[in-house]
């Protein structure tokens, strides 16, 4: 593929950008990036990864990939704005939550699409993602869009309807790390720990537990009960999360966020 446009230019898209150039699978030349109105920021990442800065949408017509990288709320104007210039060859990308294959067929026409659900660890090539195709797609097109997001991480092919709960789960997931982090932080000073030694023990805590979980194949149960000593310190921890009902709370996160991508579905 000689031209990948990013039609939107935020946070994932510079995961992705940044992922796919770290790890080579697409050179800096064949990118270009289009946002709505702030050219200072296609600059920030032309000068950081070199890559092009689409200046008008006449340039879609040679494109072999279109990646839909901007809000949900911004897509029904952005797909009126490009499906003009899209030519039949022009494959698409998605990674807008909620939106459905058939609402982007409608927009833009019967083409080869995949929808996607990546994280921000695309970054760092540690994304975890699901994907679903609509029939327009070969065998060798999939090929394609599999290395595309294998570049950046793992990614698990669901059927369609499924990508709601993996970006409540997956998608969303790293947020819900970070806002883990930020609790332990406050309550680690304020025991007396500076921010930086927290941070610098609950990173290593929370990536050598990722990597127990991948290594010994054991489930987190089981894990969860080699750390709770009869009497000990994480079962009165572990007593506390029950008390303010932890697993409840995790069920109405997750519950939530599936739901507001449904709503994002229908354009609400
Ligand atoms: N941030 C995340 O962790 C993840 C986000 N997503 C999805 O990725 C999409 C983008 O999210 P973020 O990067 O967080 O948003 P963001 O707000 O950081 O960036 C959105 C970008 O879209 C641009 N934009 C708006 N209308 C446009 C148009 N008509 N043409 C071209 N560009 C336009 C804006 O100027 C901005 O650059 C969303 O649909 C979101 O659901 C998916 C997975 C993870
Ligand atoms: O919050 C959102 O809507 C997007 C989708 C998954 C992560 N960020």
């Amino acid at each position: 593929m000689q031209k990948l446009v990013f039609l939107g230019a935020g946070s994932i898209a510079e995961a992705l950008i940044h992922g796919w150039i770290k790890n080579e699978v697409v050179p800096a030349d064949h990118i270009y990036v289009k946002n709505r109105s702030n050219v200072q920021r296609l600059k920030e990442l032309n000068e950081r990864f070199g890559v092009h800065i689409l200046e008008n949408l006449e340039e879609l017509r040679d494109a072999d990939l279109v990646i839909l990288a901007m809000k949900p709320k911004d897509a029904k104007d952005a797909f009126r704005a490009i499906a003009p210039y899209l030519s039949e060859k022009t494959a698409i990308l998605s990674v807008l939550a909620g939106i459905s294959i058939e609402t982007i067929e409608k927009a833009l026409g019967a083409r080869p699409i995949a929808r996607v659900m990546p994280n921000t660890s695309a970054a760092i090539g540690m994304a975890a993602s699901g994907i679903s195709f609509n029939e327009q797609v070969t065998e060798s097109q999939k090929k394609i869009y599999l290395q595309l997001l294998e570049a950046i991480g793992i990614v698990i092919e669901v059927e369609e309807d499924k990508l709601h709960a993996i970006t409540a789960l997956s998608g969303s997931g790293p947020a819900y790390l970070y806002y883990l982090l930020e609790a332990w932080e406050k309550i680690g000073t304020e025991f007396g720990l500076s921010k930086e030694t927290v941070r610098k023990l609950m990173v290593q805590t929370i990536a050598g537990s990722a990597m127990m979980l991948q290594q010994i194949k054991e489930e987190p149960e089981v894990l969860r009960k080699k750390v709770t000593s009869p009497g000990g310190t994480t079962e009165a921890g572990i007593r506390a999360l029950e008390n303010y009902r932890f697993t409840e709370a995790i069920f109405a996160c997750i519950k939530s966020a599936e739901a507001r991508s449904r709503e994002l579905a229908k354009g609400e």
